[in-house]
């Protein structure tokens, strides 16, 4: 480490700008047929100097009408795949579109944050083109002040699922005759979250189902003769799309990067999805992503750090708070994620990392501690709060450094700027959604590392990644545990001795045990966010239950990783259940 500073700056930047050269097309924005006036605000408001590879690739797919898949690496820019063309396309309208003439566009998005994000999005693109309404729609907002904005018109409309199927069936006033788009952003998390006949039913009422695109067919009243269009975008392909593209897209176009990265101009990596010969119309009918990806190789940041956690149970949490430690002494300004299996887990660990206060020597006074988490925490989960969701999400998207706690609620789409860390502290279940997580980080060709809590019982999901092209290296606990000062002793004496045994390890243990006895109210939470994670610890799906096998959790460390000295009673129950329902099949996710 002792090359000369202009060195180390000159490589960092050349690295950056190697990272960086296979994200980004080598032609211009108008290259790829956009109109001038939107090229111009895409490179002079918007900072957009020339569109990333799948951009270059899918926008003029896009353009020509067509229904298309887009599969392309997490933060390469697939909002802008949709939303360009569309505002292009709308804002040649001659004579202009007005605002009474309704939603010619509609987005579909999996959750609330990804919705105000798209739609802040949409505002800024649509800045040169105040005629184009742009609005949203989503579960926790007020519905009158909803229904007014869709009597007034929206003509580009981003919307949750479960919202705009309620819109559709109450609120008469709501135009949509004029539909010309659907846009299914994270199409598999839609379905994922139960949505799936909620699409099947708003696919119908807007006639744009497989099979009846514009026939009026199956649908209301209202009766359609604008060409239909429709796109599925998403970073990982599985059974879920593959059930969404064979009910929303009819001949689709299926456009991805393509696997290896070069900084050659991108090559086209368009094709036509194989449809059978018309004597076996009833198999044609169906668009088989599985047959075309296989087991698919996901498409992840090549700069992507990777590292695993490998830690028992019991000692998982001071593993948490001492990583946590080390990342932010390394660099005091950056922000990290950190994923958690269950509303009540987050909520355990918010109220922990936010109050904990720490001196080395224990016998120090509640004064002279200080915050063992040096900057502010965050959390996200579905059960909060409508607004205290929207401020989680504002507040994580502004602060400089921050550390945001959440569900999988935070897993998709969602583009916190300079997320230098995420910590799957619970794991994901199905590698793709390993992948959207990680995808928090590295996005657009900046840094990232990506940390994989695992027990030594599960080291073999380690495996399930490899099979989708996802490898991980060790991360350096030991040498990140000796590196915190102990009181009285040098770094250089100490031995190689096991976790348990380690002093810091001791030091940090006792210390959240004296914490959490001075908390009645953290006692509660972890009784809660133990019982809900052992819960959730149970309903692993498919082949996953074979690894993460809850009979062979210990449930005593269990309790310690929440800070307890006892397993809470309700948990044998929880246990006797989740094994009776092992024997009938898997059970839904709670
Ligand atoms: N051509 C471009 N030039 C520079 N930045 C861009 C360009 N296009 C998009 N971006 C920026 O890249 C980031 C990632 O974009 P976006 O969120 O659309 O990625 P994504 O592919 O949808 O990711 P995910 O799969 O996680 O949803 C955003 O901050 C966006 O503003």
């Amino acid at each position: 480490m002792k090359s000369k500073p202009e060195e180390k700056d000159g490589d960092r930047s050349k690295k950056k700008d190697e990272d960086k050269s296979g994200i980004f097309a080598s032609c211009s924005f108008s290259d790829i047929g956009l109109h001038p006036t939107l090229c111009q605000h895409l490179q002079e408001r918007m900072g957009f100097e020339v569109p990333t590879q799948i951009q270059a690739q899918a926008i003029p797919v896009v353009i020509s009408g067509q229904h298309v898949l887009v599969n392309a690496a997490t933060g390469t820019g697939k909002t802008i795949v949709y939303l360009a063309p569309i505002v292009h396309l709308l804002q040649m309208y001659e004579p202009r579109i007005e605002r009474s003439h309704g939603t010619f566009a509609l987005v579909l998005v999996p959750t609330r944050e990804l919705c105000m994000q798209v739609y802040e999005i949409l505002q800024k693109l649509l800045h040169r083109f105040h005629w184009i309404v742009p609005g949203y729609i989503m579960g926790g907002e007020n519905r009158s002040k909803e229904k007014a904005r869709l009597r007034k018109g929206i003509n580009i409309l981003i919307a949750t699922p479960g919202r705009l199927l309620d819109h559709l069936r109450n609120t008469s006033s709501f135009a949509y005759e004029k539909l010309r788009w659907i846009v299914f952003d994270e199409a598999d998390r839609i379905l994922e979250l139960g949505f799936g006949k909620a699409i099947e039913e708003i696919l119908d009422i807007l006639g744009s189902r497989h099979g009846t695109f514009g026939t009026g067919e199956n649908t209301t009243a209202k009766t359609f003769n604008v060409k239909r269009q429709n796109l599925l975008l998403s970073a990982t392909l599985n059974d879920k799309v593959n059930q969404l593209a064979n009910i929303s897209l009819e001949n689709p176009i299926m456009v991805g990067l393509d696997k290896k990265i070069s900084s050659e101009p991108p090559k086209p990596s368009v094709k036509k999805i194989a449809f059978l010969e018309s004597d076996e119309e009833e198999i044609a009918e169906h668009v088989d992503l599985a047959a075309n990806v296989g087991v698919e190789s996901y498409n992840l940041p090549t700069q992507l750090i990777q590292k695993c956690v490998k830690v028992s149970c019991g000692l998982r949490l001071v593993t948490l708070l001492s990583i946590l430690r080390s990342l932010l002494e390394r660099m005091s300004s950056q922000k990290i994620v950190v994923f958690l299996s269950t509303c009540d887990a987050v909520d355990f660990h918010y109220s922990l990392l936010s109050g904990f206060r720490w001196a080395a020597n224990l016998q120090a006074t509640e004064d002279q501690k200080l915050k063992f988490i040096g900057c502010k925490v965050i959390r996200l989960h579905g059960n909060m709060q409508h607004e205290d969701r929207k401020t989680s999400y504002q507040s994580f998207n502004s602060e400089k450094s921050a550390l945001l706690l959440c569900t999988d609620v935070a897993a998709r789409g969602l583009d916190f700027p300079k997320v230098r860390c995420i910590i799957q502290y619970d794991s994901p279940g199905e590698a793709s959604e390993y992948v959207h997580r990680v995808g928090r980080t590295a996005r657009l060709g900046e840094k990232g590392e990506a940390l994989l809590f695992l027990q030594p019982v599960e080291i073999d999901y380690l495996h399930d990644l490899q099979k989708h092209g996802v490898s991980l290296k060790d991360y350096p606990l030991q040498k990140v545990l000796d590196s915190f000062p102990l009181p009285g002793q040098k770094h250089s004496n100490r031995k190689l001795i096991s976790l348990e045994m380690h002093p810091w390890v001791l030091l940090l243990q006792k210390a959240v045990e004296s914490f959490h006895i001075s908390q009645l109210k953290l006692k509660q939470l972890a009784k809660d966010a133990f019982c809900s994670w052992v819960r959730a610890y149970a309903a692993h799906r498919g082949e996953l239950k074979k690894i993460f096998m809850v009979k062979k959790l210990h449930l005593g460390h269990v309790a310690k990783s929440f800070g307890l000295k006892d397993q809470p009673s309700l948990v044998g129950k929880i246990i006797q259940n989740s094994r009776e329902e092992e024997k009938e099949g898997p059970e839904a996710t709670s």
